[in-house]
Order: structure tokens, then C-alpha cells, then sequence
């Protein structure tokens, strides 16, 4: 059975931890890390399986594991994957909008290789990816509209330059409108799903975002165009937001737990 690490007790990280507490992954979770104490102790009480909070993310790396899930942040996965890889571990990553810095993505694959070892990037609040892989050849233009409650936008990067309360937000507003790749800069723990449909597809300077602060929504929407030679394909997604956090998708909770129950063996190989 693989022993799994933890980076990051919040929201998709306590439902994966119990997803394997309760046996629905099989895979024992040994170690985890969390910068803030009270988050992975309070993640501890809550397993009956009880496993070693580490006190650094260096020893979380060093513990004997065999993969480490990253549910942390873009600034987790910046700072601590090339230690991870070092240290010989598999990786899951959800803060995907990290690897659209080009250095980031290098240590990435550049670490994978030397070390042999596999990262993964479960396809989070989104579906649709494995579609939008088959046909990045032919792919002409990609487009993603996010709408998301104004509260789950609060505190992104975004309003730090850009003169807009979003406690003030009373319509839909266009908060943002231009490149993926500035997407996952301004709103970090908004739209990783816009680097899972860059890395997939068109790259993150054509990947085109569209951000919507709606406060009439109670969903986080993630609205996906793809056109090409092949054809053409819009997908709606109406997430449920995570109770314990609104800014993240029910959705890519279960996807990450998805994704763990293949690579742990648990569960058929399906789709592409
Ligand atoms: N790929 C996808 O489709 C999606 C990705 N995400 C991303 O997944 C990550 C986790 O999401 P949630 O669990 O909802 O977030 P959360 O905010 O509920 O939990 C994050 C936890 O990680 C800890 N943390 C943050 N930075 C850390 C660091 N550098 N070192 C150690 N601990 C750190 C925090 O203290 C917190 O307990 C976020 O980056 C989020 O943006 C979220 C939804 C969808
Ligand atoms: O969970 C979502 O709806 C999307 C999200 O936060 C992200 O991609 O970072």
C-alpha cells in the first residue's frame, strides 16, 4: 500500500486525508505539513488514523513516503517541488498555476526525469481536459469564463492593483478579461484550472481568461470553449464551492481523490 504525505491541511487536503481514513483510497496517509500548526492539528484529531505532523516541509519531504500530495498554494509549489523530487517522492499537485513560470515547469520536468518520478495534475474543477489534450494540434482558440461569488475573489492579487472592493460588487462584473497565464498571477487560488487547460492545450498566452465577480451566484462556474480544424466544443460546469472554503470547487476535491484511487490501483483506467 503507498504511504502518502500531505502539503497543505485545508480544504481539498482534509477531505483527501479522509477519503484515506475511511478506506475509500487505499493508501496510508504517514506524514503531514501545514505552515500553520493549528490547521494540521486540528486535520490530526479529526483521523483515526493518526498520522506524524513534520515541522518542516524539508522533513515532510525527507519522510518515508512514496508520493507527497501538494494541496498547499502556487508559493508551496514554487518553494518546496525541486525538494520533493529530490528527495525521490512522486508529487500531486493542485496549484497548478505555479508551473506556468516557465523556470517553475523546468525544475518540473528537468526533476522527473533525473530522479524518475512521476508528478500528476488531477483535471481540479474542471472537466473536459482529456478532450482539449486529443485535439492540441488542431486547437485554433481556447477560451474559459470563470463566474465565481464576489467573496471568492476576495483578497486575489488582483485587487491589490486594480481599485475595485469586491464587497462592493451589486452585478456581474468583468474583472478580468486577457492571457492564462496573467490569470493564475493576479487570482492564485481562483483559476488553476486555466493552467490545467494551457498545459493541456494552447499554452498560456493563448489560453484566453475571463474572470466574473457575480453576487447573485452561489456557484463557482467554469464556462470552456475550444475551436480548431477538429471542430469545436463548449463545456458549462456549475460547481458546488467547498464548504470550508468558497474560492474552491467540491469538484476538484473529488477529482483529486479521482485521481489518487487510479494512481493508488483502486479504480478502472478510464477515458484517454
Ligand atoms: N487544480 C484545481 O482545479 C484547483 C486547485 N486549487 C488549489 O489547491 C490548493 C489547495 O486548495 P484548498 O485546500 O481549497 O486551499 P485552503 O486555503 O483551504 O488550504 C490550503 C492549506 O495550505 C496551507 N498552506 C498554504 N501555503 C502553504 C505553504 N507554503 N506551506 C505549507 N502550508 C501551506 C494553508 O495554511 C492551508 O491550511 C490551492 O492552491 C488552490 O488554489 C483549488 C481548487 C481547484
Ligand atoms: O475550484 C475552482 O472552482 C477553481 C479554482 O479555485 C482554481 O482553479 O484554483
Amino acid at each position: 500500500m503507498k504511504r502518502v504525505g500531505l502539503l497543505g491541511c485545508g480544504a481539498i487536503g482534509t477531505e483527501i486525508a479522509h477519503a484515506i481514513d475511511s478506506g475509500k483510497i487505499s493508501a496510508k496517509l504517514t506524514h503531514i505539513y501545514d505552515f500553520s500548526k493549528e490547521n494540521s492539528k486540528k486535520l490530526v484529531d479529526s483521523l483515526t488514523a493518526k498520522p506524524i505532523i513534520t515541522e518542516n516541509v524539508g522533513l515532510l519531504a525527507a519522510s518515508p513516503v512514496d508520493m507527497i500530495i501538494e494541496a498547499a498554494s502556487q508559493d508551496a509549489v514554487r518553494d518546496d517541488i525541486l525538494t520533493i523530487l529530490q528527495n525521490r517522492k512522486d508529487v500531486m499537485i493542485m496549484s497548478v498555476g505555479a508551473l506556468l513560470d516557465e523556470s517553475i515547469l523546468d525544475i518540473v520536468l528537468d526533476g522527473c526525469e533525473h530522479f524518475n518520478k512521476k508528478v500528476y495534475l488531477p483535471s481540479g474543477a474542471i472537466v473536459g481536459l482529456d478532450g482539449i489534450r486529443a485535439v492540441q494540434d488542431e486547437l485554433d482558440s481556447v477560451t474559459l469564463v470563470t463566474t465565481k461569488h464576489p467573496k471568492a475573489l476576495k483578497g486575489a492579487k488582483f485587487f491589490e492593483s486594480y481599485k475595485i472592493d469586491p464587497d462592493n460588487i451589486t452585478s456581474p462584473t468583468v474583472l478580468y478579461q486577457g492571457s492564462a497565464q496573467e490569470a493564475v498571477r493576479l487570482f492564485p487560488a481562483n483559476i488553476n484550472v486555466a493552467a490545467l487547460l494551457s498545459l493541456a492545450g494552447l499554452g498560456s498566452q493563448k489560453t484566453q481568461v475571463k474572470i466574473v465577480a457575480d453576487p447573485k451566484t452561489d456557484k463557482n462556474t467554469h464556462e470552456i470553449q475550444a475551436e480548431g480544424k477538429f471542430g469545436k466544443f463548449a463545456i458549462k460546469v456549475e460547481n458546488v464551492p467547498s464548504p470550508s472554503n468558497p474560492k474552491t470547487s467540491r469538484l476538484a476535491t473529488l477529482a483529486a481523490i479521482e485521481c489518487l484511487k487510479k494512481i493508488c490501483g483502486t479504480s478502472l483506467n478510464i477515458g484517454t
